[in-house]
């Protein structure tokens, strides 16, 4: 009879590990010793130590070869929130992330940490200091959130101890630092666009920014900590940098350190939600005739106007979790990391 070879537990592998957080991961799980292999339908670098595997996460042949002999998976793969692609978040987020349940099982994988998001009980209203216990969004504010909060679902729901397959959810909020695409390059586009005037709402909602290193940080003691005997199987664990600020302070203190002037005035939060509201809607009726991005998004101004930041109280009791670097060296280093991103004027 044939003896399966128990996979060495220094072996992992990161499904989204081209993107930005999940490069970071990558390279700090280089640091510890483990020799990765990075599943992603496209290669953004070379490192060495790493094998690129290139491929959709829905193929299940192509997943099968980047998991042979692996016994740890981390799942940071999806789709851009704003690409706004229903048929996408859907084809990835849960038909994909079922695809890689499967394969995980088939493959011998033993522990599966998947990157879920804070967002899963954002609704649109204030979340001031929400617990993992809250409830998750009954009418979830877009289709990222909706397919999220399915994702993790099945990813806890899979976890089963006497199969041998442990899994956890690491829910990070507002992720930043060198090299995301997003927050950012966002905020400074608008601001070259001379669109920074405004402040929504009144500018004391406070929120979570989480840096980019304190997110990896928390997947990394998940991901040790994940044993039959601890209570963290099948369990989802805020990840923040644990000291919420005003929104507004936050995007003000970057654009200011990139040499561009804060926002100053003030227009009224359900004004600017309930024209983001029709422009989105504008874009979807007449998408068979124009395409068009508007910056404005009923999300993205919800974000902006509302309170959203959660107690991170579990994963420093389950996990042993303490931010590493504190928000203001944070906001630093990543000021510093976009030197082509500063104001020329
Ligand atoms: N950036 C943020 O503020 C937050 C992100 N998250 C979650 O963290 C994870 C990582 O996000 P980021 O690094 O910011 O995004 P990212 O867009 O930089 O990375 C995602 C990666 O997934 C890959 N990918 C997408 N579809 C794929 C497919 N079908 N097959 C294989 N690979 C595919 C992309 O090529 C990309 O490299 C995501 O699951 C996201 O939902 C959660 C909370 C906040
Ligand atoms: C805390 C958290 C979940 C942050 C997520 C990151 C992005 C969603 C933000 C990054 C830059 C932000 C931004 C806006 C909304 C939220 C972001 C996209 C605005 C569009 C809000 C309205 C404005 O006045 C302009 C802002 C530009 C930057």
């Amino acid at each position: 009879m044939a003896t399966r070879v128990r996979p060495s537990s220094k072996r992992c592998a990161v499904i989204g590990g081209s993107g930005f957080l999940g490069r970071h991961l990558v390279e700090k799980l280089l640091d510890r010793g483990y020799s990765v292999s990075v599943f992603d339908i496209r290669q953004s670098y070379e490192l060495p130590g790493v094998t690129f595997y290139q491929g959709d996460l829905c193929d299940k042949q192509a997943l099968l070869a980047a998991l042979k002999d692996v016994s740890l998976v981390f799942h940071c793969a999806s789709p851009s929130p704003a690409s706004d692609d229903r048929a996408l978040f859907e084809r990835v987020n849960i038909q994909g992330t079922q695809t890689v349940i499967q394969t995980c099982i088939e493959s011998g994988v033993q522990r599966l940490v998947l990157t879920s998001s804070a967002s899963v009980v954002f609704e649109g209203t204030d979340v001031k200091n929400g617990r993992e216990d809250l409830p998750y969004a009954k009418k979830p504010i877009d289709y990222y959130t909706k397919t999220k909060i399915e994702q993790e679902k099945l990813v806890l729901k899979a976890c089963d101890k006497q199969k041998g397959f442990l899994t956890v959810a690491i829910r990070p909020h507002g992720i930043f630092g060198p090299r995301d695409p997003q927050l950012v390059p966002i905020l400074v586009d608008t601001a070259r666009r001379g669109k920074m005037k405004f402040i929504i709402g009144d500018g004391t909602n406070l929120v979570d920014f989480t840096f980019v290193e304190n997110v990896v940080h928390g997947h990394i003691l998940a991901a040790e900590r994940l044993r039959a005997d601890s209570p963290i199987c099948g369990k989802p664990y805020h990840i923040t940098n644990d000291e919420p600020i005003r929104f507004w302070d936050f995007m003000s203190q970057v654009l200011v350190g990139l040499g561009y002037p804060p926002p100053r005035y003030h227009l009224p939060y359900s004004l600017v939600y309930g024209l983001a509201l029709l422009l989105w809607l504008l874009s979807v009726l007449l998408s068979p005739l124009i395409s068009f991005k508007p910056t404005f998004t009923p999300m993205r101004v919800a974000l902006a106007g509302t309170y959203h930041y959660y107690n991170c109280k579990r994963a420093k009791e389950d996990l042993g979790y303490t931010p590493v670097v504190s928000l203001k060296d944070a906001i630093a280093r990543t000021i510093e990391s976009y030197p082509h991103l500063r104001c020329e004027a």
